[in-house]
């Protein structure tokens, strides 16, 4: 029989279980056994289910109650010194405030896990950090799926890709140093694990897929024949990209097997399969872990044949990566348009296919006739159908003008005109958009679905926070007012439901950290702006003001990199498409007189290819369709942008080039580490480096954001600065908001006194 394997399973629920789980613990709503028992619940939920489906080898360890990078720092007994806690008797309580921060201590890091919307909690390495095995959590595990009678493969995070995604602390040093105490540790997890009865082990390490410096790629040869000493089976697992360039170091490892991810590179396969070794598995990783669009099983079949012939019960079927970044279940979709659903495959979808292929490899492809026929009929469906093309949008795109991209005037010339009518004080306060999502907006909004409140009344509701984020801010002192974003229900899926080319779903929630989730939507076709979408909510905002009220719009990068893709045509021309949308939209707030407009691009950097090849094309176009929202825009409205949740150093000239007359940044959480950056390059517009960081609940230090706003200034010249927290505060409660907002003002303003006010 073909092996059938997993990387992991949506850990979250498809009802968001686990989300809830978490929500109610934190409010000490339940207690801690309650927890554990629900999370246990939903483990053998997912493993049943795969059983069902026929999955040889299910996961262990892809199951986290927040990360699965912390779960692997906790593994090896690696948590930062700075809490004072050990990983070997860590309580729940103590895992959640490395996660999420405590009064003394700010959270771990959290960053996107290579180009997808996923975050997880980066490591911190010291000269001198120990490591000791901490395999207990995942034993545990192991008793729990042997107890269903569940064979599993644990899926840890490889030491080399570990390593790689950790930060170093207390000064620079080369990471490779701890590599040889890593090992040790987990030869040590290893070993134990063997001893439990484990047989089959997978290490993931999609660095494989980056442009590895050389030293690193030797520390990979290193690594894999010390573990594979080991008395387990070692699949190595690699995903997000090809890896046909490490082809002869990666067949001539000693570990049992090798997973290639033959959607995202599906030509690596040449420089693999010919000379493929006797001894070894090769895992196709042939059903798309990243997007959701039912296979083309005929297409998949075909290639897969040759290397059944070849290989025979050596061949595993896997998806390409974890399904972590998928929905759960296609079929829960019963609002949308049976025809459309058709086209897609969320993971248990995907999991029925991995079985058919399995069928038409073993039984031969006329004992899938049917569902190969099914597949092929979807495919031409696509192709032709009317939910796809809107030939206007198309020629609209392909007859832009030259310069289209490019606003009228320098910076220089706009910044003046800019501020004639804003006369903004220097080191003007602003914030980055929502306002907290109360229960009573998402209530309000829930009931408006419902059908139980009327769109008059959802409206009058909405409203009715924004007047009272409109006070507040006020009462505040803030310069640069928002209308807090209450009617969003997230800032791409409200866009994409607004927006014809998007369908959108009721239940297909995808983890982007801890219990936060979202529904990303799906792009079909081409994409039009049938009408205005934020504009009145905008008009409303500054019809209760003196202050300028910010628009406040999702930028065709963002839009395009956190919804699933149509795969027909390229990324950039849905990106351009989305980019003229846009720019109806912000031509239309201009002329309600909406003259600050902020185009939030969070999703830039992770948008980058992985390899830098491809980097440059990818950032001509996504600048392009950046700048192409502000096609027509008059000089003197004032376009801000924001990025968050990324290492920007080293794309730094290219969001210069976005030309944006303002950006907000995330830099507090790491230091200001940016700001280093910004001391080499010098970037030329105006910029507001995020002062604290919103995703801890502590208030923020007065003295803490003084001391930021001083390193700022050694390197951005005073009339360009900015006041602003990290991110949007949706998340956090009002009072929350309120206590940081006021600090964050009263640091502005003082320090404006002291810069105006000669000393003496
Ligand atoms: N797409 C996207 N990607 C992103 C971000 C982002 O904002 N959007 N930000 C970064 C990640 N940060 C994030 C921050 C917060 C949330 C977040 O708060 N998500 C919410 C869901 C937001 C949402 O869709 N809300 C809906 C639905 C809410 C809901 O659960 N409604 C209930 C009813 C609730 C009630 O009756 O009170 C239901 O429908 O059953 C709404 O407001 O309408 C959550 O997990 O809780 C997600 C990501 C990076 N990637
Ligand atoms: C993830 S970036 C968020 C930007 C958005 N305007 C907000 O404030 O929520
Ligand atoms: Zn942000």
């Amino acid at each position: 029989m073909t092996t059938l394997h997993l990387s992991g399973f949506p850990r979250i629920g498809a009802k968001r279980e686990l989300k809830f789980l978490l929500e109610d613990y934190w409010q000490g709503k339940i207690d801690e056994q309650a927890l554990r028992q629900g999370a246990r619940e939903l483990r053998q939920r997912h493993w049943l289910l795969q059983k069902g489906a026929g999955i040889t080898l299910s996961p262990l360890g892809d199951f986290s109650l927040y990360d699965h990078v912390l779960d692997a720092q906790i593994l090896v007994g690696a948590i930062p010194p700075r809490f004072g806690f050990d990983a070997a008797t860590l309580s729940s309580a103590q895992y959640f405030q490395l996660a999420r921060g405590n009064q003394q201590q700010p959270a771990l890091e959290m960053t996107k896990w290579f180009d997808t919307n996923y975050h997880y909690l980066v490591p911190e390495w010291h000269a001198d950090t120990r490591f000791a095995a901490n395999p207990a959590p995942l034993l545990a595990q192991l008793a729990e799926a042997r107890a269903l009678g569940i064979r599993t493969k644990p899926v840890l995070v490889g030491p080399l890709t570990l390593l790689w995604l950790g930060k170093c602390k207390g000064g620079e040093f080369d990471r490779l140093q701890l590599l040889p105490a890593l090992l040790a540790c987990y030869e040590n997890i290893l070993q134990q694990l063997a001893a439990a009865g484990v047989s089959w082990v997978q290490l993931d390490e999609p660095i494989l897929a980056l442009d590895l410096p050389a030293d690193w790629l030797q520390a990979i040869s290193t690594a894999y024949r010390q573990l594979a000493a080991s008395p387990l089976n070692i699949l190595l697992a690699t995903y997000f990209g090809s890896v046909a360039e490490h082809a002869a170091l990666l067949t001539t490892l000693p570990v049992a097997g090798l997973h290639l991810d033959l959607v995202r590179a599906p030509e690596q396969l040449a420089a693999f399969a010919a000379d493929w070794p006797a001894d070894k598995i090769l895992s196709a990783g042939i059903v798309d872990g990243r997007n959701i669009w039912r296979s083309n099983l005929t297409a998949q079949l075909a290639l897969l044949e040759p290397l059944a012939g070849q290989l025979g019960n050596r061949l595993w079927l896997a998806p390409s990566c974890s399904l972590l970044h998928c929905p759960v279940d296609a079929a829960a979709e019963t609002e949308m348009d049976a025809d459309l659903r058709s086209w897609l495959a969320f993971a248990v979808q995907k999991l029925n296919e991995l079985k058919l292929l399995q069928r038409g490899l073993e039984q031969g492809r006329n004992s899938i006739v049917h569902e190969l026929q099914a597949s092929d009929h979807v495919q031409a469906i696509r192709r032709s159908s009317p939910l796809i093309h809107r030939p206007a949008v198309q020629d609209k795109l392909a007859s832009l003008p030259p310069g289209a991209d490019q606003r009228r005037s320098p910076f220089a010339s706009r910044a003046k005109q800019q501020q004639d009518w804003l006369q903004l004080p220097l080191l003007p306060t602003t914030t980055i958009g929502s306002f907290p999502q109360t229960a009573s907006i998402r209530s309000a909004r829930a009931a408006f679905r419902r059908g139980e409140l009327s769109a008059a009344d959802y409206q009058r509701a909405m409203q009715e926070e924004i007047s009272l984020a409109m006070r507040r801010q006020e009462a505040l002192g803030l310069d640069v007012l928002v209308h807090g974003e209450a009617e969003r229900n997230d800032m791409v899926e409200y866009f994409g439901e607004q927006l014809d080319g998007f369908v959108f779903t009721r239940l297909g929630w995808v983890q982007s950290y801890g219990s936060r989730c979202v529904k990303p939507p799906i792009i079909v076709g081409d994409v039009a702006r049938p009408q205005a979408m934020t504009v009145s909510w905008a008009v409303y905002a500054q019809s209760l003001t003196q202050r300028p009220v910010k628009g406040m719009l999702t930028g065709p990068v963002t839009l395009l990199q956190w919804s699933f893709v149509r795969d027909d045509v390229p990324r950039s021309t849905v990106c351009k498409q989305i980019a003229l949308a846009l720019n109806e939209e912000v031509l239309e707030l201009e002329n309600a007189g909406i003259r600050i407009i902020q185009i939030d691009e969070p999703a830039i950097r992770e948008g980058l290819p992985l390899k830098k090849a491809a980097q440059a094309d990818y950032l001509r176009w996504a600048g392009e369709a950046f700048r192409l929202c502000s096609w027509r825009l008059d000089d003197s409205t004032q376009i801000h942008t924001h990025m968050c949740y990324s290492a920007f150093g080293d794309i730094l000239p290219q969001i210069a080039a976005l030309d944006a007359d303002v950006i907000t940044i995330e830099t507090s959480r790491s230091d200001m580490a940016l700001l280093q950056d910004f001391a080499c390059f010098h970037y030329p517009n105006q910029i507001g480096p995020g002062v604290y960081d919103i995703h801890s609940p502590r208030t923020p230090r007065l003295a803490e954001m003084e001391a930021l706003l001083h390193k700022a200034l050694q390197v951005i010249p005073v009339d360009r600065l900015w006041v602003n927290p990290d991110c949007g505060l949706k998340t956090r409660s009002w009072p929350e908001v309120e206590a940081a907002l006021q600090r964050m003002v009263a640091v502005a303003k003082n320090l404006r006194q002291q810069l105006t006010v000669p000393a003496g």
